[in-house]
């Protein structure tokens, strides 16, 4: 595969190609991140960004992780003392899953974000932007008549982090399109430059195929997860025959197999009796999709074979998880 393929697989928008084109190029040593605000564990959802994170870092890219303590505390998550704890525990998690930890910097917000420098540069931010534009960046804040003046300012913080980092490379969730598209605007205000990004795909909730797999809401797969768990959590999943990429439902077993079974495995097998047709063989997703929407696969199959697939994608993790906790 070649560097520009390997970047943008599984990807659901690149902005714009052809600055991607350009770290693609020569992507050794450029550095790219993602910022999280700090949760207890990290489910499938956070982990499609780290997937991402990993082809980066296999094609050369210094990759930063920022743990957006600052964010969180902007966003009410807790106490400060709170936040750095679970900040910890996400570090041990993102080496677990497979981040190369010579390659990989831990950054906490905090550690820049009070300087002068920067909260002057936040200041300037806040001269130069509009309410209404820093607002229409937090999408969830539309029309929300208890949003705090807290934020606003988030999104001006995470468009200066990515100057502040000294970054070639912005990822992250879809839902962090519209912060990047300002930071995009806002940033060559102060004179800085734009960068380009990388959005990857939501994870819709595992039992309602609506929204996204959330850390405060709904059923989420962590490598916190037993086999046993995973099998009940997946066999819950909401899996109708097709996605309809017209409606507002997903199927996110089918988006499990794409976006994390098959960027890993090669092939993926079936088991089933031969008096059920014996087993099936699938070397790409649209086989597998293919045969769940004839009826061909039957999903409480599709179901059993994710869980096992999970299973195995999880298990280092979350053994070196264990010894973690046991040291
Ligand atoms: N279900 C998901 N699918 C794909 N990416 C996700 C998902 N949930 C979170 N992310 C990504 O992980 C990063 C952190 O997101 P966020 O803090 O919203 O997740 P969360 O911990 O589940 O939060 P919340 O509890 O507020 O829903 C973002 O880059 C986001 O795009
Ligand atoms: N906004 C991200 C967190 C984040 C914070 C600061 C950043 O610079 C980047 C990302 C989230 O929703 O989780």
């Amino acid at each position: 595969m070649d560097t520009y393929d390997l970047l943008t697989r599984n990807v659901d928008e690149v902005v714009t190609d052809e600055e991607v084109r350009e770290v693609a190029s020569d992507p050794d040593g450029k550095r790219v991140y993602v910022g999280y605000e700090p949760s207890g564990v990290l489910h499938l959802g956070h982990l499609l960004t780290a997937n991402k994170l990993i082809d980066l870092q296999n094609a050369g890219m210094q990759v930063v992780i920022l743990l957006a303590d600052v964010h969180a505390y902007l966003n009410g998550k807790g106490t400060f003392e709170e936040i750095r704890e679970t900040a910890e525990q996400m570090r041990a998690q993102f080496l677990a899953y497979g981040l190369e930890e010579s390659q990989t910097e831990f950054v906490y917000g905090s550690s820049y974000q009070l300087e002068e420098d920067y909260v002057l540069d936040v200041h300037e931010l806040e001269l130069s932007t509009t309410l209404n534009r820093a607002q229409r960046a937090m999408a969830e804040l539309q029309g929300d008549e208890t949003a705090k003046v807290s934020h606003v300012v988030y999104p001006l913080m995470q468009a200066l982090d990515i100057e502040y980092l000294d970054l070639d490379l912005a990822v992250g969730g879809m839902d962090q399109r519209k912060v990047h598209m300002l930071m995009r605007e806002e940033l060559p205000k102060l004179g800085y430059d734009a960068r380009p990004c990388l959005h990857t795909p939501i994870v819709a909730d595992l039992t309602t195929g609506e929204g996204k797999m959330s850390s405060s809401t709904g059923v989420t797969i962590s490598m916190e997860d037993s086999m046993a768990d995973l099998e009940e959590k997946v066999n819950s999943a909401f899996c109708p025959p097709t996605r309809d990429p017209e409606g507002d439902l997903e199927n996110p077993v089918l988006e499990l197999f794409e976006y994390h079974v098959f960027p890993r495995f090669e092939r993926v097998l079936v088991e089933r009796p031969d008096k059920y047709g014996g087993d099936l063989e699938y070397d790409g997703y649209e086989a597998l999709a293919a045969d769940l929407g004839s009826g061909k696969l039957h999903p409480a199959d599709a179901k059993g074979t994710l869980a096992s697939y999970l299973d195995e994608l999880i298990a280092p993790g979350r053994e070196k998880l264990r010894e973690i906790r046991d040291e």
